[in-house]
């Protein structure tokens, strides 16, 4: 039996009948929501970290949830405002200013099948890092071994840079003379990486050709971060795991002219042993039919001149030309003071940074718009806007 904390009581749930954010020490926030109180934060001192708790009114019991996703760091508090009542939004204080926006997740549809796969009565919880802007969606490029996909997307990531980035698979197969780890793929110890997937931190893996391969979800993210659009070199079965996923993506499948280039093209490479040659052949029969049958993929390019298969692959992505190439401007957080005050009004929070000793220097009122949040955990939540606008006393100017 657990005994209530004190800012539980009665006369705070009256006060703050919406389950907003209900203060107790510094360190901590609390919010209702029905018979559950979510408390955040917890250990004393300087920084704190984001413990989570779960206070159930109806049992008189303290729970801890597990906790699923990337968790924030520890930092100097923060402010918690509901969400919908599926999520908190978390702004931390003191923290870096890709750091401060974050996500508890707490009935979202990650969190509800991770509480299923569970049996249904254990408390769940998910952390999700919140990102300014959205990513452009992720390419998903398959085909059979030997066909030319990794010659086509370096081809792609020469020409243009700054537009993309390639999703570094992990893997348990042995790296070939020219591949670097962490570059090509993150090879893994079959053991480390099985322990990773049970872990949740995989967007989808599959067994090809007698090797673990998988995308983690980190991979797919660190790429959005750095304002790119994502490129996934992955199997069919990959492929077809990634459909069923949140991520939106484009599907091209890549096509040999005859099984017997791909074999020419497979001997000619020179890096599989006679074994594997005669394994990914085999395995490209199947590949293919599925390839080219399923509807699982929204374009179909035929690689038999490469340069004119690059052209087809460059018109379907959009880079006709007029295109512009120019880097786009990485999303970073904001900059917010240690003291600021949070208030919600629809799905707009206001974030009031002309108190305290920043008066001065920051006379602003902060909006964070969250009506059109994308993604989640156990990845990032996009498409949070921020704005300034003067404080209220300037009369709400606008400086986006
Ligand atoms: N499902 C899945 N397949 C992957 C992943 N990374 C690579 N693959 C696929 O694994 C297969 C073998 O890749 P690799 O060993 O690099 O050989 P290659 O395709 O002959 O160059 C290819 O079909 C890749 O598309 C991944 O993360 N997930
Ligand atoms: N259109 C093409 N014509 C001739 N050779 C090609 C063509 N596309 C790729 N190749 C060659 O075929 C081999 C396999 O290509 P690769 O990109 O490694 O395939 P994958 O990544 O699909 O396994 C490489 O030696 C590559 O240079």
């Amino acid at each position: 039996m657990g005994e209530a904390p004190a800012f539980c009581n009665e006369n705070l749930q009256k006060e703050f009948p919406n389950g907003n954010t209900l203060k107790s020490k510094s360190s901590e926030t609390a919010i209702l929501i029905g018979d559950k109180t979510y408390v955040i934060g917890g250990s004393d001192g300087e920084p704190t970290s984001l413990g989570v708790r779960i206070f159930d009114k109806s049992t008189a019991q303290w729970v801890h949830p597990v906790v699923l996703g990337t968790k924030p760091r520890a930092c100097k508090g923060h402010s918690a405002v509901l969400l919908n009542e599926d999520r908190i939004l978390i702004i931390k204080k003191g923290a870096s200013s890709d750091d401060c926006i974050w996500f508890l997740e707490l009935d979202t549809q990650y969190v509800r099948d991770q509480k299923t796969k569970r049996g249904g009565n254990t408390e769940v919880v998910a952390w999700s890092k919140g990102v300014r802007g959205n990513a452009e969606k992720p390419i998903v490029i398959s085909g059979p071994s030997g066909v030319g996909k990794g010659t086509l997307i370096s081809k792609l990531m020469e020409e243009y840079p700054s537009m993309f980035g390639f999703s570094v698979s992990h893997t348990t197969r042995a790296p070939r003379n020219m591949e670097k780890d962490g570059v090509h793929y993150h090879f893994t110890e079959k053991s480390v990486m099985e322990k990773e997937i049970k872990d949740g931190k995989f967007l989808e893996h599959a067994s090809v050709h007698g090797n673990l391969y998988g995308t983690s979800i980190e991979a797919v993210e660190v790429v959005a971060d750095e304002g790119k659009r994502c490129i996934l070199d992955i199997d069919v079965q990959g492929a077809k795991s990634v459909r069923k996923s949140p991520l939106e993506a484009i599907f091209i499948f890549i096509r040999p002219p005859s099984m017997e280039v791909l074999e020419k093209r497979l001997r000619s490479r020179g890096t599989e042993t006679e074994e594997q040659i005669l394994k990914r052949l085999k395995n490209a029969k199947a590949e293919l039919d599925e390839g080219i049958s399923s509807g699982l993929f929204d374009h179909i390019l035929y690689n038999d001149k490469l340069e004119e298969c690059y052209q087809r692959l460059k018109e379907l992505l959009g880079l006709d030309g007029s295109v512009d190439t120019a880097p786009k401007p990485v999303c970073r957080g904001i900059d917010l003071p240690v003291d600021h005050s949070v208030s919600k009004a629809d799905n707009k929070i206001y974030i009031d940074c002309g108190t305290l000793e920043v008066k001065k220097a920051s006379n602003k009122l902060i909006v964070l718009d969250v009506s059109c949040l994308k993604g989640g955990a156990p990845g990032r939540t996009r498409g949070l806007d921020l704005y300034a606008i003067g404080s209220f006393s300037d009369g709400l100017k606008e400086v986006r």
